[in-house]
């Protein structure tokens, strides 16, 4: 948990005036298709605020002409036509109100819809090496929070921007109209009020932003901890976990009480302003009232538009906190469309629609971070339908082997080539439908078992079948009520680990890779169903290429080609027969391994 320190909060302020124009321009760009629609709402607030000033100038006739004046009345010009006309006034301001709220409202939702779909559709496209560096906690941030902010600058901020300006233009402009002198008076109070108001909302624009942080904190805290339950629960670390969102928790209280304490002072002071300026205005206006150089009617209006001024000031101070959180979103927002041109291209480079499954790693390096390299000159060459197995201590490199073949990250020196074409060359969509992998971490999506299956593929029923009994996962998933059709929880949650495994290769196989590739898990299954996945591995190996990052040498005995990794490199490499017969790094792998059966 942390505390926001001064410098950090002055130099984040820094940064983001210097990306407000830069969003600006963006945000332009963004609302140009609803231009039309912002024009028509503004217009209809022109109407609004129209009806909303002239209000009080027809109250203030019926007072001096014709309550105190008793001028003669005829047509729309007396009591009841001026009745009818100040409903008729009020009703035009309601009715416009709705439509500009109709209007504003559509264009935003619409915004936001449309953004939404383009931020996840970037979202899926995002290279790996992009996601490594960005946590899921801000991509989310994106996709909701984010667009939120930026459609309600368009349903509610703008809006209200063109209204309380006009509004508050109106209303000077209906004063000096009405009174020049009495206008004077008024603005004694009027401007220590504004002050007042603007310095309080300030304050509480400062405290939200710690608000937003601490709730920011929070939130990433539940996600944390929901995720790690089972961790926290088996480890008894319950205890240590409520002390900590204990502390977190406390220290957003106490900006909440800041909010608290600010909001409820903000109201009664302002009261209190209003009350002070109306009181002034009496007290200027007796006297003239008396002598006959002003009339009451005038007086009565010019209260009426102190009280309509406090309302745009305090709105203006909050939309101009909504504006920069708005900014703030939007530069954020774009940051993710700029990658745009750094997105995976699923329809670019050489069309390969069925790949026969060679597999070549020519003097290949490659690193993740700069020069600490993962892959040090690896070559090797895997031969169509061969079962290659990789095995090593753990970080020597296997499953960035395995990600390099699907075209996750691009070698720094060599070359990785599939059916002798370099993987970066082919068309991604091509590569990734003739690989499938089986991860250690079986991920499964909430949807039925046929969902998980066929990923919104189009794939026949009959593969599905004959994928579910090569993958050995019939037995139970025709013994569930659904069938195929049995719902699965998110993450698989209500499944054991090794029906999550079958599954998976259910997945793999009915997709008809031309090269499969396991990475086997490490966790320990029951003998029944290691059997179940021992026989689906060799289903699945079948008449493929098929790379297996092996945990378990019993697993590999068959294998074509074991390749043994050490710190990055090909230690060893050959047929298991021939590596044993070598007495080397296998052999002593499988000894180790065969003398930790007996002792077990
Ligand atoms: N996305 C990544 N970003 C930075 N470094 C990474 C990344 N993935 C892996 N590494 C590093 O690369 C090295 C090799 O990792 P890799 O996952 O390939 O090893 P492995 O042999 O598959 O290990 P294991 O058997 O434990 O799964 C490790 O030092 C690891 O810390």
């Amino acid at each position: 948990m942390t505390s926001i320190p001064d410098s950090l909060t002055k130099k984040k302020s820094a940064r983001r005036k210097k990306s407000e124009a830069g969003a600006m321009k963006l945000l332009l760009r963004l609302s140009a298709p609803y231009k039309f629609q912002l024009l028509l709402a503004c217009l209809c607030v022109v109407i609004v605020n129209g009806a909303f000033l002239i209000q009080p100038l027809i109250l203030q006739r019926v007072i001096d002409h014709f309550l105190i004046g008793r001028a003669a009345q005829s047509g729309l010009d007396s009591i009841g036509g001026l009745a009818l006309l100040y409903v008729a006034v009020a009703s035009a301001g309601g009715i416009f109100s709705y439509l500009q709220a109709l209007i504003a409202g559509k264009a935003g939702q619409s915004l936001i819809h449309e953004l939404r779909v383009r931020v996840f559709s970037i979202i899926e496209r995002l290279p790996l090496p992009y996601l490594d560096r960005t946590s899921s906690g801000r991509l989310i941030t994106r996709a909701t929070n984010d667009t939120a902010e930026i459609s309600e600058l368009y349903t509610d901020v703008v809006i209200s921007l063109v209204k309380d300006v006009l509004l508050l233009l109106g209303i000077i402009y209906a004063m000096l109209l009405l009174s020049p002198p009495l206008t004077l008076v008024s603005f004694t109070v009027i401007p220590v009020m504004a002050f007042l108001v603007l310095f309080i909302k300030n304050k509480i624009k400062k405290n939200f932003f710690h608000m937003k942080h601490y709730i920011g904190q929070i939130n990433g805290f539940f996600a944390e901890s929901l995720s790690g339950m089972r961790v926290i629960q088996s480890f008894r670390a319950e205890k240590e976990k409520e002390d900590q969102f204990l502390k977190l928790n406390g220290e957003y209280f106490k900006t909440t009480l800041i909010q608290v304490r600010l909001n409820s002072v903000l109201k009664p002071a302002s009261d209190m302003f209003q009350s002070l300026a109306v009181a002034i205005l009496v007290w200027y206006s007796i006297g003239r009232i008396s002598g006959g150089t002003l009339q009451i009617g005038v007086l009565f209006a010019f209260t009426t538009y102190i009280r309509q001024f406090f309302a745009p000031i305090s709105d203006l101070a909050d939309k101009y906190t909504s504006i920069q959180s708005a900014l703030v979103s939007t530069e954020r927002i774009f940051e993710l469309i700029r990658e745009e041109d750094r997105l995976e291209q699923p329809d670019r480079g050489l069309p390969m629609e069925r790949l026969h499954g060679t597999i070549e790693f020519r003097h290949v390096w490659f690193s993740y971070n700069d020069d600490d390299w993962v892959l040090k000159d690896v070559s090797f060459v895997i031969g169509k339908g061969q079962t290659a197995a990789f095995i090593g201590e753990t970080g020597a490199g296997k499953t960035t082997i395995i990600s390099l073949i699907n075209g996750f990250y691009r070698v720094q020196k060599g070359e990785v080539l599939i059916d002798g074409v370099n993987v970066n060359d082919i068309r991604l969509n091509d590569l990734r439908r003739n690989i499938s992998v089986v991860l250690q971490d079986v991920f499964l999506f909430s949807g039925s078992i046929r969902d998980n299956i066929t990923l919104g593929d189009d794939i026949a029923e009959e593969s599905v079948q004959e994928a579910l009994q090569a993958s050995c996962a019939e037995e139970f998933v025709l013994s569930s009520p659904g069938g195929l059709d049995e719902p699965v929880t998110e993450r698989g949650g209500t499944l054991s680990a090794g029906q999550r495994q079958l599954i998976s290769f259910a997945r793999a196989i009915a997709h008809n890779p031309a090269i499969f590739v396991l990475d086997e898990a490490t966790a320990n299954i029951d003998t029944y169903t290691e059997k179940l996945i021992q026989k689906a591995i060799d289903n699945a190996a079948s008449g493929r290429t098929t790379l297996i990052i092996a945990h378990r040498l019993s697993t590999i005995a068959e294998a074509d080609l074991i390749l043994a990794m050490k710190e990055g490199r090909i230690a060893e490499a050959g047929p298991p027969s021939e590596l044993l017969k070598r007495g080397g790094y296998y052999a002593e792998l499988l000894e180790e391994s065969r003398s930790h059966i007996m002792t077990s």
